[in-house]
């Protein structure tokens, strides 16, 4: 494994909690297919709404084990599908964040490829722009260097400074031990009125 051993299998709201910062995109952003995850760092692509000749230069570039996350303004039209899907899958590339449309849902959840995007769209692209990679992109309201951790799933989409990382994964650990042992005092009688106080632990154990 490694990329900070896949988040340590924390979710997105755990992580964006235990970061205290405002790291999670926008809830329009959302899985592709259901029960997709992405995890990795972050390759960044500038592209231009209705072409998508970026994430075609995007996809040789990328490192192995990286998210492409593509600005594409947001807008809909199918920039990605299930020819792209192969040519990422080929490369090893973990997954796609687009701020924009994609389209093939069904065949891309056959292949088990995560995407996150902000809309399903049908129509096709031109492809003229032929992108700038590695800079800051908004995808979801949230800027995302190059390198930063990108962690997705049923509830949305996460985007942790790179330098941060380690200490939000370490308060994310302390979380979840902290509301398991919530949940094991709730199974055992207690109402969640009643922990409040413990409720109070948690948001010292997990914010700044
Ligand atoms: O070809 C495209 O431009 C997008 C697409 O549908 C695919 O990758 O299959
Ligand atoms: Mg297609």
């Amino acid at each position: 494994m490694s990329t900070n051993d896949l988040a340590r299998g924390h979710s997105s709201a755990t992580l964006s909690e235990a970061s205290g910062l405002s790291v999670a995109l926008s809830p329009e952003i959302r899985p592709l297919w259901a029960g997709a995850r992405l995890c990795g760092p972050a390759f960044t692509v500038q592209g231009a709404g209705g072409d998508n000749l970026a994430l075609h230069h995007a996809i040789p570039q990328a490192p192995p084990g990286s998210v492409l996350v593509a600005d594409l303004g947001g807008a809909r039209f199918g920039h990605w599908g299930e020819i792209l899907t192969v040519a990422a899958q080929h490369r090893a590339i973990a997954g796609l964040l687009i701020d924009g449309g994609v389209r093939d849902a069904a065949e891309t959840e056959a292949l088990g490829f995560p995407v996150f995007s902000r809309n399903n769209a049908i129509l096709g692209t031109h492809k003229d722009f032929r992108g700038v990679f590695g800079g800051p992109v908004e995808v979801g309201g949230v800027t995302v260097h190059t390198g930063d951790l990108v962690v997705g799933d049923v509830d949305g989409v996460v985007a942790l400074p790179a330098s941060d990382t380690e200490r939000i994964l370490d308060r994310a650990d302390a979380r979840v031990a902290h509301e398991k042992e919530l949940m094991k005092q709730v199974r055992d009688g207690h109402s969640t009125l009643d922990l409040y106080n413990n409720f109070e632990a948690t948001r010292a154990v997990t914010t700044r």
